[in-house]
């Protein structure tokens, strides 16, 4: 960045830049609708630029402009955004630029995909420059996104526009290693573009990390960086920051929470909501579509819609970590045309950014938790937006589906909606979304469940997260905070277990004593489930209680689960070898299982008593273990060896279905291969076969090497096959 030539050219660009500066302002204060300054106020906001008229008659050269060209902004950053193409200003850039050039703290909500990254990028730039900041200056701004994907999407814009000027910027997000470089580097930045956890991070570790002169702090995604889930973090970095700042706020579902606000110590704020009185909350050029579709459906949904749309950049949103890990691993192995791709926060940082970009590249599908929901801006843009899980609130649904139709380009949603959850449809339509209901057309339906089932059998370790997947989503509904949509109880459990091809049901215990609660409370009073915090002597009478705390109950049902499934997969282990796999290392069971068994302490318990559980996962009263020591461990041993006999039957069937499978297959590739090359025999004079060269066919190729499955992908016929045989041999 140069710095201007000399002192008198210093001092005329000084002028120039006070006098618009000037000029700026008393335009602004023509328009306001209310100059009156309550900080709270949030008064009405402008339709459009405020007209002009400055108060001795004349008239400002910013009336009705339009384009950044026309702003008082400095030449580097005029260069910077023609560099990009930006000329025009969309609105809510048009509403908030005059506003916080002049240095007041903004409120700013627009739709999603409306430009609201140019409309703090800017003043930021314009503040820094115009107060001549410098090397020696140290931190003057801060932008936090919540993250790390959106916060690298920042810090590109704010460095392709403002490359002209000769600020240091730095990128500072959680899961990068260098930290100690970073911490040499950070004191030396200009403006700090990063998630609040490494912020706070370096607040607290690097030595005079300080920022007393700071100018100007964004909130990108203002109403989600001032809710709960970041409240400890951004209070204790706010209270490291100086009062004097400018704050500018944005959000496509700002937050106008007193609370909240009043943490900021904000000034006169202007509250510019550009869409509100548009008739939709979300983009114009957005179709968006619901259907109802079963629980148990939903996969064969979501695998079909996939099937048809071959061609298409496609977003899955799932409520959870385990799912999204769940579908895409599942789906993978059953090639569904397509590349698939997986991204979830429990993921490292290189590998989430190489996934982000790669999605950005290619037509593919990518399963996903929220955490792309908001502010990522994917290169190319998606076409599809489909939600699998219903969002958990209406604010949540506008970002998710705000991935797609950005700017001026188009883009298409579907929301799976339970029968229960239909209430969401409501809800929707009263904060101004446009949904549409169809019918879901069941002729074109595949289902997925039978080939699922068959994968579970022979992957033991997709077993092992379909149970994890099964009892996080339940888990998710039960927590959800919006019980007139998610009633836990109301769900196909049975049915949603088979559809995602488990044998068995998993027992969610919390539910069982939900469900029966719902029935009939009296009765579980009297027929006691738990016992571990019961006088025994009570038992004996009959009179104890079983009101324990839900969450407990949870935990230990799930840690039941996991230490079964450790001892199942133990047993595949020693089985089948080093040909499965099973990887226990990194995200394996095991671990989580010494994890997950420190959650068994329940603190309610009387010292000094034992918690013993039946082969169901049920606790058992203390008394009952005096009065039969052998009880438990045998039958849960018993057990044990009837799954893994079962396994082991199982395992001996798939092969044999298999060896069938290939078998035929190769007949079929041979025929085929004969009769394409019917009387054109290659230079050997030998047959050939043919070899599919698109991405997907690599990828199964790669698959079939590393799982030793079959190549064709599976027929419906035949997964309807496999599936009865797979059911035959369980009654
Ligand atoms: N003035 C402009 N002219 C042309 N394109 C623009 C302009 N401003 C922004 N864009 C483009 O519009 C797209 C969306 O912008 P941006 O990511 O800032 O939206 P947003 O309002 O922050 O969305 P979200 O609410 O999802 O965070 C980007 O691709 C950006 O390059």
């Amino acid at each position: 960045m140069r710095k201007p030539k000399s002192k008198n050219f210093k001092l005329q660009n000084r002028l120039s830049e006070v006098k618009e500066i000037e000029l700026l302002e008393s335009w602004i204060d023509s328009g306001r609708p209310d100059s009156g300054s309550n900080p709270l106020s949030l008064s009405p906001p402008p339709k459009k630029s405020p007209i002009g008229k400055l108060p001795d008659g004349s008239f400002s050269p910013y009336a009705g402009a339009d384009k950044f060209f026309q702003l008082p902004l400095s030449k580097r950053t005029k260069d910077g955004l023609a560099d990009k193409k930006f000329s025009s200003m969309t609105d809510i850039q048009r509403a908030s630029l005059p506003h916080s050039l002049c240095g007041r703290d903004i409120l700013g909500a627009a739709k999603t995909g409306s430009g609201k990254t140019l409309a703090f990028v800017i003043p930021v730039l314009e503040k820094l420059y115009r107060a001549r900041w410098g090397p020696e200056d140290g931190i003057g701004c801060i932008i936090m996104s919540p993250t790390r994907e959106l916060a690298d999407q920042l810090f590109e814009v704010l460095t392709s526009v403002g490359r002209h000027h000769g600020f240091s910027a730095g990128l500072l997000i959680g899961g990068r290693k260098d930290v100690d470089t970073e911490k040499e580097r950070v004191i030396k930045l200009n403006i700090l573009v990063c998630t609040p956890g490494r912020l706070l991070q370096h607040m607290d570790e690097t030595p005079n990390f300080q920022c007393p002169d700071l100018q100007i702090l964004v909130l990108d995604e203002a109403d989600r960086m001032l809710d709960v889930g970041f409240k400890k973090e951004v209070n204790a970095i706010l209270s490291q920051l100086p009062r004097q700042k400018q704050t500018l706020l944005f959000s496509a579902t700002q937050t106008k929470s007193v609370q909240h606000l009043a943490r900021l110590n904000l000034k006169d704020p202007e509250y510019l909501s550009v869409h509100e009185e548009s008739a939709t909350a979300t983009p114009n050029r957005l179709e968006q579509t619901a259907m109802i579709v079963p629980l148990d459906q939903k996969l064969d949904m979501l695998w079909s819609f996939i099937r048809a749309h071959l061609k298409s950049r496609i977003l899955v949103f799932l409520s959870s970590c385990k799912q999204v890990k769940f579908v895409y691993e599942a789906f993978k192995k059953l090639r569904p045309g397509i590349p698939l791709k997986c991204l979830h926060g429990r993921m490292k940082q290189d590998k989430r950014m190489g996934i982000y970009t790669q999605f950005c590249e290619n037509h593919s599908v990518l399963f996903s938790t929220d955490v792309v929901s908001r502010g990522l801006d994917f290169n190319k843009g998606i076409d599809w937006v489909v939600q699998v899980d219903c969002p958990e609130d209406v604010d949540s649904y506008i970002h998710r589906v705000g991935r797609t139709a950005r700017y001026l380009s188009g883009g298409r949603s579907v929301l799976f909606l339970a029968p229960s959850e239909t209430k969401m449809l409501d809800k929707l339509q009263e904060k101004k979304i446009p949904i549409r209901v169809i019918k879901a057309n069941t002729k074109r339906l595949q289902s997925v469940s039978g080939s699922l089932a068959a994968l579970l059998v022979k992957f033991p370790v997709l077993q092992y997260s379909a149970q994890r997947a099964f009892i996080t989503y339940l888990k998710s509904i039960h927590k959800q905070r919006d019980k007139e949509i998610f009633d836990v109880t109301k769900l196909p459990i049975d049915e949603f277990g088979a559809s995602i091809g488990l044998p068995l049901t998993p027992k969610v215990r919390f539910l069982k004593q939900k469900v029966k609660g719902k029935k009939n409370s009296e009765d579980l009073a009297l027929v006691p489930e738990s016992h571990d915090n019961v006088d025994p002597s009570e038992l004996l009478r009959g009179t104890a209680s079983t009101a324990r705390p839900q969450k407990a109950e949870v935990e230990l049902d799930e840690s039941f689960l996991l230490e079964k499934n450790a001892q199942l997969l133990e047993a595949d282990t020693q089985l089948l070898g080093a040909e499965n796999e099973i990887d226990i290392r990194d995200d394996g069971p095991v671990t989580r299982v010494l994890k997950k068994k420190k959650l068994k302490i329940n603190v309610h318990r009387p010292v000094g008593s034992r918690v013993v559980f039946d082969d169901e996962g049920n606790t058992l009263p203390p008394l009952a273990t005096l009065a039969d020591s052998n009880t438990v461990s045998d039958s849960v041993k018993l057990d044990k060896d009837k799954v893994s006999q079962r396994y082991a039957e199982l395992r001996e069937m798939m092969k044999v279905v298999d060896k069938e499978d290939k078998a035929l297959d190769h007949q079929r590739r041979k025929e085929k291969h004969r009769e394409a090359t019917k009387g054109r025999p290659n230079k050997k004079g030998k047959k050939y076969f043919n070899s599919d060269s698109d991405n997907d066919d690599d990828e199964r190729r790669k698959s079939e090497d590393n799982t030793g499955i079959r190549t064709a992908p599976i027929t419906l016929a035949e997964q309807e096959e496999l599936a009865l045989k797979l059911l035959s041999s369980m009654q």
